[in-house]
């Protein structure tokens, strides 16, 4: 049976006479989090208002266990927690409070349910002070836990780390992995960011004028990321030249005053050495980017790193 917990298929949109998105067909499974990454302006948001009922499709349809979100929009959509626009909280009220006014909308939502969200997410220390006294992190949290109430089987969290600092962004990467490992919740998680993205997700998704450009697992990606663009000073550098290209399988280029090219971390100590030995002189060795890197740069331009 496939493990897919929500389908995309040829979905597209048409704002104006204007294709925005134009035919997107991918799977999410259970128990991962998945990363839809792009430029601003891609199509990120169009897409996951779709995916959730708040805008119509002009084409194709998103199937959520089984359910078609066109045509048997509620049976879809009762699997889906997401956290679209910003979350309504009431400041002067406490998490916990804000969670059961919540849940009084929600059907079948226990008491029990609400303490396993609060813990979930954590916010157990705090979740009987004022939503006002909160950090935006912790707002964010709060949403989460407010999201997965009825138990979604796919969470959707559209740049859940827009605004937040450092810390933040580490305890809502922590929380999402943690959901889909521990309740099985299928996570899409969209960011025009992807170093954020490399640290959360299991895959990657990259989509640019409404196009998905490619898509694959991070573990793949990092592997194939191993070489890295290195670039070395020293003298006498034609020597140091013909010496890298006797060890270097790729091409050795001068590059104004180093030579570059492309070898694993693994292998850097060893090509110094046999520099050294044959009485060249080091002067430095700088690692200048990852091929993923350069990948994804390649795929959606300098934005897409920061
Ligand atoms: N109602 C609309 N009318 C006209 N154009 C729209 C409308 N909504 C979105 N667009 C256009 O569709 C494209 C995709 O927008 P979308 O907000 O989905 O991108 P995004 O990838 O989520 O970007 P961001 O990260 O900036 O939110 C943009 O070019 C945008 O200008």
């Amino acid at each position: 049976m496939s493990k897919a917990v929500m389908q995309l298929k040829n979905l597209k949109k048409t704002i104006k006479n204007k294709p925005i998105i134009k035919g997107l067909d991918f799977e999410i499974n259970s128990g991962e989090v998945f990363g839809f990454l792009g430029p601003n302006g891609a199509g990120k948001t169009t897409t996951i208002r779709m995916m959730v009922g708040l805008m119509s499709m002009t084409d194709g349809d998103v199937i959520i266990k089984g359910h078609s979100v066109k045509n048997d929009y509620k049976k879809a959509v009762q699997h889906v927690g997401g956290i679209v626009e910003n979350p309504e909280m009431y400041p002067f009220m406490s998490g916990r409070k804000n969670l059961i006014h919540y849940s009084r909308m929600v059907p079948g939502v226990t008491k029990e349910r609400i303490e396993e969200v609060i813990k979930l997410v954590g916010l157990e220390k705090r979740v009987n002070d004022k939503v006002s006294k909160y950090s935006l992190g912790m707002r964010q949290r709060l949403g989460i836990a407010q999201a997965l109430l009825h138990k979604p089987s796919i969470l959707i969290l559209d740049e859940p780390t827009n605004g937040l600092d450092p810390s933040g962004i580490r305890e809502i990467r922590a929380y999402i992995r943690r959901l889909a490992a521990e309740e099985g919740v299928a996570v899409i998680v969209s960011s025009h960011i992807l170093s954020e993205m490399e640290m959360m997700c299991d895959r990657i998704g990259i989509i640019k004028n409404g196009e998905l450009i490619s898509i694959q697992s991070v573990n793949d990606a990092l592997q194939q990321s191993e070489k890295k663009e290195v670039s070395l000073e020293a003298e006498p550098m034609a020597e140091a030249q013909t010496i890298l290209n006797e060890v270097i399988e790729g091409d050795v280029q001068q590059n104004k005053d180093a030579l570059t090219f492309t070898v694993t971390r693994e292998e850097i100590p060893g090509i110094i050495a046999r520099l050294v030995s044959r009485e060249i002189d080091v002067y430095s060795v700088t690692v200048t980017r990852s091929t993923l890197e350069d990948k994804f740069l390649d795929l959606i331009g300098e934005g897409a790193i920061e």
